[in-house]
């Protein structure tokens, strides 16, 4: 291997990541007596190899799915677990204290640093630039400090104001209830529901493709043509849904477990490169015919029917594209994985959905308010997140449990974990809606729990930009189900996998029933 090619990955420290805030060590009481970062628990280090070797086969955390090591890691060391800087990857801490995680959401909520992408970041980055074709916007999900403040100042009223976002409702609905008749249809085929009605078919495509088509109308305002019973495998739409899987899956191998990738080409990497150049690709393909055929028509529309990118196009064209290459990104399996364990928990709490379907037919007025249905959404969330967690750099350093914690640290806060925590959430294995809805003297009022043990969409001025957008759809497409369908399960308890993100495994024993 000729060093040139190398250079990139030794260059690579430089571009992850600018800190633009000032070091602030008020946090730290200097009159304090803190332990020092080697003393915070974690798994044993050896010399060269560090804390690596708990990763390889008959290691304590070898093959862990990242839900699986937060829960090994808090019951082995406690509350605050430590890994030590090794192969280009700085010092990272695990939290598992709902306090501490709201101690560090609000300190760093200025110019918020979050890890996590920096493969992405590096072919944003770098690896575009040496193929010419790099432009300076590099979206929410790679840049920081002050080019993220820009792009999210202008994005923010378009994405996150409610009113804005209720303009997109009939939209929603449509694609919800096209998905209920693809799904009647479906059903009714006797290839695709076996015995007791059991779906046959890809039930993660569908969600695929239902979350795919929503994402699109609203970032793109057009729809695809994901529902097309004879849509090929091969279509840009089935190919921009398997590159989003892979593309979750590169980041878990290269920015969450120990890889070489900063400085060698390893075969993830270069897997990892080609995902995210295939994304850009096909999201292009998408964004470039609408804006053609925008231009062909010149429509004069009226601002309630116009897409995120058609509002985005006015302010300015590169924002626009790179905000809905990174919806097609950052939309698709989020709210499809989030539906399938709403489902599954439903499906396995049949006194929930028969609540649930009673409160939906009570409501007569379709813009009322539905709170039992944000509650089932919230509760899923806690039990079935699509993330474990939430994470920040440090930009200050912090007196954390009594250890001195430096700047420049990776601190992942472990939700996940901590919304199962018994002191958080009283019966946290359990399925319980009411538990965002009973008032305070209820022991399961969601307000006796600590707020910060649950962030499913993040905090503050960084928390998910999609989010107002994702519980619309979630909202939109859940009460047609139910509406619809008596949703049963069938078999053995559903298994997940983490490979960026959660997902329920297959077989996807789900039985539809007509309502
Ligand atoms: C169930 C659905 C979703 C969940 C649970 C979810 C969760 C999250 C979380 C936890 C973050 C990190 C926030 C933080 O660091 O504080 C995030 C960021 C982000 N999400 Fe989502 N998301 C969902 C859907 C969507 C959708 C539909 C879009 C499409 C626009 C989207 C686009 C983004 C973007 C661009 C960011 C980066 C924001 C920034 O750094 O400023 N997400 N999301």
């Amino acid at each position: 291997m000729q060093t040139s090619k190398l250079r990139p990955f030794y260059q690579l420290a430089a571009v992850t990541i600018t800190r633009t805030a000032s070091i602030d060590t008020t946090v730290v009481n200097s009159t304090n007596q803190l332990k020092a970062w080697k003393d915070i628990p974690g798994p044993s280090s050896l010399p060269i190899l560090g804390q690596t070797h708990h990763f390889f086969p008959g290691g304590e955390l070898y093959s862990l799915s990242l839900p699986q090591l937060g829960e090994h890691l808090c019951n082995k060391y406690g509350p605050i677990v430590r890994f030590d800087e090794l192969w280009g990857k700085p010092l990272t801490l695990f939290l598992f204290d709902a306090e501490q995680s709201a101690k560090l959401l609000h300190s760093e909520n200025w110019l918020p640093i979050r890890p996590g992408f920096n493969s992405l970041i590096y072919y944003r980055k770098k690896y575009k630039r040496s193929n010419e074709t790099a432009c300076d916007l590099n979206g929410l999900l790679t840049d920081h400090g002050e080019p993220w403040k820009q792009f999210r100042s202008i994005v923010n009223p378009v994405l996150m104001k409610p009113k804005t976002i209720k303009l997109y409702n009939a939209m929603i609905d449509e694609v919800a209830l096209d998905m209920i008749a693809r799904f009647i249809y479906y059903f009714r085929l006797k290839s695709l529901r076996g015995n007791n009605n059991k779906i046959q078919s890809d039930f993660d495509m569908e969600m695929n493709l239902w979350s795919l088509e929503s994402i699109a109308l609203v970032a793109l305002g057009r729809r695809l043509r994901c529902f097309d019973s004879h849509l090929p495998q091969n279509s840009p739409e089935k190919r921009l849904i398997k590159v989003v899987h892979d593309i979750f899956k590169s980041v878990e191998a290269l920015d969450f477990k120990p890889s070489l990738w900063k400085y060698y080409p390893t075969k993830a990497y270069r897997r990892a490169m080609k995902s995210y150049e295939e994304q850009e690709i096909l999201a292009r393909y998408f964004i470039d015919k609408t804006i053609e055929e925008l231009n062909v028509h010149k429509r004069v529309i009226a601002e309630d029917k116009k897409s995120v990118l058609e509002k985005l196009l006015e302010i300015n064209k590169d924002i626009a594209v790179v905000m809905a290459t990174d919806a097609l990104l950052a939309g698709v399996d989020t709210t499809s994985n989030t539906i399938i364990g709403a489902l599954y928990l439903l499906a396995n709490n049949q006194d929930k959905q028969d609540a649930l379907r009673e409160k939906i037919r009570s409501v007569t007025d379709e813009n009322e308010k539905r709170p039992y249905l944000k509650a089932c959404l919230k509760e899923s969330m806690r039990m079935m997140p699509i993330t474990v967690g939430n994470a920040r750099v440090s930009t200050k350093e912090y007196d954390m449990l009594g250890y001195q914690i430096p700047t420049g640290v990776e601190i992942i806060m472990m939700h996940q974990t901590m919304a199962m925590m018994e002191k958080n959430y009283p019966r946290p294995t359990k399925y319980i809606p009411e538990r965002w809805l009973v008032n305070k003297d209820d022991p399961l009022h969601h307000g006796n729990a600590h707020p910060f043990a649950y962030q499913p969409f993040g905090f503050g001025v960084r928390t998910c930009i999609g989010r107002r957008i994702a519980e619309l759809e979630m909202e939109t497409f859940l009460k047609r189900l139910i509406e619809n369908f008596k949703i049963e399960w069938f078999g053995p308890p559903a298994t997940t996998r983490s490979a960026g993100l959660n997902y329920v495994n297959g077989p996807y024993n789900f039985i539809f029933k007509d309502l």
